[in-house]
């Protein structure tokens, strides 16, 4: 290593004047830059003219003899070199150059110390000279003694000689021998080693493909730890498609499985042409067969997908579509090279929309999500779309790689499940669980804003009837119409649901005070109890509402869903076409009702039902009979009064198997008293719309009379205006077949429900009952007397006999009789009365009676 300066080594002053020949030399041009003044001693010129030359003008030696003179000073392991410098004078001299490098501004400069060894060495050769003329006198000598010696000794000494000489010679030659194997050895360790660095196969084969030799990699990946040597070429080969000089693609049997290597095969040859082999290359192109593969893949896979892409540059203009993306956009290529995206933009969504996409490109690489994009025909459809950004080596964006997914129909699939799951399909309004899910939604969002909610439950009054009568057909046309006048009472935020059946819910948001939500009842109460035309029928129905308000009456769903329901069954029994807010008492109600329900399926089985008989008697006194009125006794219970019961035995299809039975007892009882009566008797017993439309009465009737005996002209049976108001033929057919049986038809409770005098003609009926509500106020009320005078009139034009029940006065009963009425029923003459205290009626009223 160079020194900093000269001024490290040696002083200024001391390189001048010391006494050893220095010279200071430019490496690089030999040029001697400085010369001290022993320097100019020594070779006869001054020192500026020293320092005027170069080196190569004072050393003799030519540059090859400088290069030899530095290697054998090398070799020799010298600091010093051997020159010959010539003087001024002429003369030669032999020098020994001691030189160190140091640095002068950057630049290396040897400072050379030069010793004359000319004299040494010529004393040195003199020595030499010398010793060799002594050893030379001495070898004279000792061959003179030599001659001396006897000619047996010469003999030996000759033969022995020989045999050393041969011994040498033979030592030689196997030291050579040896070195020459050593060197052999190194040799092919060294082009072993050259082999194995090279990182593709090669083999050289024997002509019959037989290996006989291999480089580290061939064996790694052909054998691994099996010897390759034995083994011949064509075991590898997976196809025989090998190509002896032709660079080719083949398939190889590897020992970790196939591989790809592009093949290469030199023949080699001797002197006379003779094949000796072929080195056989293979470079291992897996990576690039299989790079090759996924490229062709992924370019089958850019065009047949179904998805479209499109790929854009740096600066996001399209350089790449497939034929997804043209069939779904409506975009050729053409149309779509050069452009950037934005070319599919709806206008839907906001910059703020695609900063964000933006954005989150830039930071994370990808992006995905629904997105609203403008086909080029204008259409504007949905798409799912995936962007993935290709970075390039200096993390600046390179390519944007984008996937996009036409899910117009996936969301249409959505749209109709969604609508199945959550909308009513019948009206089209919200469903019981979607109205659900929007109370839990708004329960949070007036907890966070502290509003106050209503639930509203709406039950169709009399629904159940005109269903039964008039067909599930008109009973969904009434619900859709029904849906449509409540509906039309809702301002926007508010809910209209149908739970199922005929009930509907109002979900009211924003509520401030209670008269906001008794005005909206109002409206929807009024709506519903205006005359309704469903398939040219005329129907009356009415809605009963129950309301609780959140957070007042509950703070879970559950509860406030209960509370609207004991609200309206409240509502109900207030006299329906009412609506009822929810107070804590309401839900001991509700938990009745459903012990009551609980207690009638069993009411049957446990005996729990009687028959009272109520006295039908004819206004001229002439003639008795009575209606069967079903009793029902629970232990827990206690009495409950049909009015009360009859209804739920409707609701829950148990009307059927009961109404059976009492028509049985009835039937049982009234034989024994017709008997008794010498047939001189009627009975009449309640049937209900639903046993019509549930049974075949008339096949019941039928039965009946034939176990119990009963004659038909005895038995009447009542039924309500809404079995007549079912128009379908069923119906008809059933009572048509009754009267057929000479069993009589009595119209209950004439006056109450669809009145229609058409019901009079087209039935087959016998009589008709004026329903209490028009007697109780007879004689005083006008209108009430009025209407009965004329239901009286009619029905005697129609041939029907007329029975006025509820008669409890005998100011009642005078006037029924100045209208003609043919039967009186009522407490005036007795309640319904057990089945012994009414044969005690009957024995102390049958002396009245003509038999
Ligand atoms: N489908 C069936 N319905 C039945 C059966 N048994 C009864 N019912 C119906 O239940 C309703 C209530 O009946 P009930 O409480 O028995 O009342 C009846 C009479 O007690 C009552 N009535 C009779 N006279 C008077 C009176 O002077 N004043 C007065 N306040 N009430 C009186 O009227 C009821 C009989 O009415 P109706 O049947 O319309 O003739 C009732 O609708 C029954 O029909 C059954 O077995 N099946």
């Amino acid at each position: 290593m160079a020194a900093d300066d000269l001024s490290t080594i040696i002083s200024p002053a001391l390189f001048k004047n010391h006494s050893a020949i220095m010279l200071i030399i430019d490496p690089e041009s030999g040029d001697i830059v400085q010369a001290n003044d022993a320097a100019a001693l020594f070779y006869g010129f001054n020192v500026s003219e020293l320092e005027k030359k170069s080196i190569q003008q004072i050393n003799i030696f030519t540059n090859e003899q400088v290069a030899q003179e530095r290697a054998a000073a090398r070799t020799e392991g010298r600091n010093y070199f051997v020159f010959k410098h010539r003087l001024a004078s002429g003369d030669m001299r032999t020098v020994s150059v001691y030189s160190t490098p140091f640095n002068v501004n950057g630049k290396t400069q040897l400072l050379s110390v030069i010793h004359d060894i000319s004299s040494q060495r010529s004393l040195e050769k003199e020595l030499w000279r010398y010793q060799e003329n002594l050893e030379e006198l001495i070898r004279i000598q000792i061959g003179e003694i030599e001659k001396k010696q006897s000619d047996q000794l010469l003999l030996a000494i000759i033969s022995i000689a020989l045999l050393c000489v041969l011994l040498l010679i033979l030592s030689v030659l196997a030291t050579r021998l040896r070195r020459a194997k050593r060197a052999a050895q190194q040799d092919s360790s060294k082009l072993q080693a050259i082999f194995d660095s090279i990182d593709d196969l090669l083999i050289f084969a024997e002509p019959n493909q037989r290996i006989s030799a291999a480089n580290k990699k061939a064996q790694q990946i052909l054998t691994a730890k099996m010897p390759l040597f034995g083994r011949f070429m064509y075991e590898f080969e997976v196809s025989q498609t090998l190509s002896s000089d032709a660079i080719n693609e083949h398939e190889y049997k590897g020992a970790e499985g196939n591989f790809w290597g592009e093949y290469t095969c030199t023949k080699v040859v001797d002197n006379d042409a003779r094949h000796l082999g072929s080195i056989h290359f293979i470079h291992d192109i897996s990576e690039r067969i299989a790079t090759r593969r996924q490229q062709r893949l992924a370019s089958t896979v850019f065009a047949t997908t179904n998805e479209g892409v499109f790929v854009s540059n740096g600066k996001n203009e399209i350089i790449m579509v497939n034929r997804a993306f043209i069939n779904i956009t409506g975009y050729s290529q053409d149309d779509a090279l050069g452009k950037t995206p934005s070319l599919l933009n709806s206008g839907r969504h906001n910059s703020e929309f695609f900063k964000a996409m933006y954005l989150q490109l830039n930071t994370q690489g990808q992006w995905e999500g629904e997105i609203w994009n403008r086909r080029k025909d204008g259409c504007i459809y949905p798409c799912w779309l995936s962007i993935a950004v290709v970075f390039d080596d200096t993390k600046n964006i390179e390519m944007f790689v984008a996937i996009l997914n036409d899910i117009s129909l996936r969301k249409e699939n959505e749209q109709e499940m969604w609508l199945q799951t959550n909308l009513d399909t019948l009206t089209g309004l919200p469903n019981r669980q979607h109205f659900y899910n929007k109370v839990d939604q708004q329960m949070l969002h007036a907890q966070a804003e502290q509003k106050r909610l209503a639930i509203c439950f709406i039950d169709l009054d009399r629904f159940k009837s005109v269903n039964d009568t008039l067909g599930h057909a008109t009973g969904d046309l009434l619900l859709l119409e029904a849906s449509k006048r409540i509906k039309a009472c809702m301002s926007s935020g508010n809910l209209v649901a149908r739970l199922g059946g005929d009930e509907f819910s109002l979900l009211l948001t924003n509520i401030n005070t209670v008269n906001q939500i008794e005005h909206i009842a109002l409206k929807v109460l009024n709506a519903l109890n205006s005359p309704f035309v469903i398939a040219e029928h005329e129907v009356f129905v009415s809605g009963s509402m129950g309301i609780t308000l959140y957070p007042d009456d509950g703070l879970e769903r559950k509860i406030l869903i209960r509370n609207a329901d004991s609200a309206m069954y409240k509502a109900k029994e207030k006299g329906r076409n009412c609506f009822e807010f929810f107070t804590p008492g309401m839900h001991e109600q509700a938990q009745a009702r459903s012990q009551l329900e609980g207690a009638l399926h069993k009411a049957l089985s446990n005996n729990e039902f009687t028959i009272h008989y109520q006295p039908i008697i004819s206004i001229d006194g002439e003639r008795l009979g009575c209606e069967a009125l079903l009793r029902w006794y629970n232990p827990e219970l206690g009495h409950v009064s049909p009015a009360d019961f009859i209804p739920i035995c409707e609701e829950l299809g148990l009307i059927v198997p009961i109404g059976a039975w009492v028509l049985r007892e009835a039937c049982q009882q009234a034989s024994n008293w017709c008997c008794k009566l010498d047939g001189n008797f009627f009975i009449t017993v309640n049937f209900s719309s639903v046993q019509f439309v549930r049974q075949n009465v008339s096949e019941l009737v039928k039965e009946c009379l034939a176990e119990t005996g009963l004659a038909a002209e005895c038995l009447s049976l009542e039924i309500t205006e809404t079995v007549l108001a079912d128009s379908s033929d069923t119906t008809l057919k059933q009572l048509q077949a009754i009267r057929a049986q000479g069993v009589g038809l009595a119209i209950d409770d004439f006056g109450t429900g669809y009145s229609s005098l058409s019901y009079l003609k087209r039935f087959p009926l016998t009589k008709l009952k004026i329903d209490r509500e028009f007697i109780k106020e007879l004689p005083d009320n006008t209108e009430d007397c009025a209407l009965v005078s004329a239901i009286i009139s009619m029905a005697n034009n129609l041939k029907l006999k007329v029975i006025a029940e509820g008669v409890e006065t005998q100011e009642q009963e005078d006037f029924l009789r100045n209208l003609n009425c043919d039967y009186i029923q009522g407490f005036l003459y007795s309640k319904g009365l057990p089945n012994d205290e009414f044969e005690l009626f009957l024995e102390a009223n049958s002396s009245h009676i003509k038999i």
